[in-house]
């Protein structure tokens, strides 16, 4: 990783990306619990807010969306992806090179690896081509490290979370996405492994309000920078209450009960 190179995708070193590649991942059923966020309109608004450090979508939207709010929204465009409907050993299709990216005007360029699975080698060889391009355009590197295949039964186990972690180090990415591992103690755990490498929590299914700040406010403690969260905003009936939540526990650092306080007050 190179010093700084996320300071495009942060406020004050940490970082709320809205994560919104669901279409492509997880296909429309995770649009039913909130019907109008199928329209990437709807998201592309939501990411004007002021919590939201950057957006991260693939190639078709921003093509179809970007030009429309780049003063408004940092781009963090994912180069890879694969559809629910893949049933092979984990993997991930290169559908964008980050020369086409820095076109569209992304700030950032995003990329999953599987470490574990069949696929990991020539995934982290497209990383790789990923990172050096995005260097050369001066975007920050955001993996997705999310080990998983093979062997690896249980992707969401502290050592493997940490070695998730030190894998976004050790090939270069500037910010690691991994899963909660299930405490702060194990948080803290993956944050040293990523060394100088920023580490943001991934947000998973939806949970209720209290138990998912809770979550988000030990990342934080365990020295995480911030949070990638889809489903747990854009299927909530408020999605802005939440991102007012967010804000409060990501960059001011509250308690989530005082969070909540705070969002219902903005309302
Ligand atoms: O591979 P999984 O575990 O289904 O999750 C993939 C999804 O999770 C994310 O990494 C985070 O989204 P959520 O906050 O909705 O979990 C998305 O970017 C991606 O679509």
């Amino acid at each position: 990783m190179l010093p700084h190179a996320a300071d495009n995708i942060e406020r004050d070193g940490k970082s709320l990306i809205l994560a919104y590649d669901h279409g492509l991942e997880h296909g429309p059923v995770d649009f039913e619990p909130n019907p109008d966020t199928a329209d990437p309109e709807r998201i592309f608004e939501l990411a004007a807010h002021e919590a939201v450090t950057s957006l991260a979508v693939q190639k078709g939207l921003a093509e179809a969306y970007y030009p429309d709010y780049e003063d408004d929204v940092n781009l963090l465009l994912k180069l890879n992806g694969t559809s629910n409907l893949w049933m092979g050993e984990p993997n991930s299709a290169v559908n964008c090179t980050a020369e086409y990216a820095a076109g569209l005007g992304a700030d950032a360029i995003g990329f999953t690896v599987y470490g574990g699975s069949n696929h990991e080698v020539e995934m982290a060889e497209e990383f790789r081509r990923a990172q050096e391009g995005a260097r050369e355009h001066d975007m920050a590197v955001v993996m997705w490290s999310y080990p998983r295949g093979q062997g690896l039964r249980n992707d969401g186990s502290p050592d493997v979370i940490s070695y998730g972690a030190r894998l976004g180090l050790e090939l270069g990415a500037d910010v690691v996405k991994v899963k909660y591992p299930g405490s702060a103690e194990a948080m803290g755990h993956a944050v040293e492994m990523a060394g100088p490498a920023d580490v943001v929590m991934s947000g998973g299914t939806m949970r209720d309000d209290k138990a998912f700040l809770r979550n988000v406010a030990n990342a934080i403690d365990a020295g995480a920078t911030g949070i990638a969260v889809g489903r747990n905003v854009f299927q909530r009936d408020d999605p802005e209450r939440i991102l007012d939540a967010l804000e409060a526990v990501i960059f001011q650092e509250v308690e989530p009960d005082e969070a909540l306080a705070i969002a219902e007050s903005d309302d």
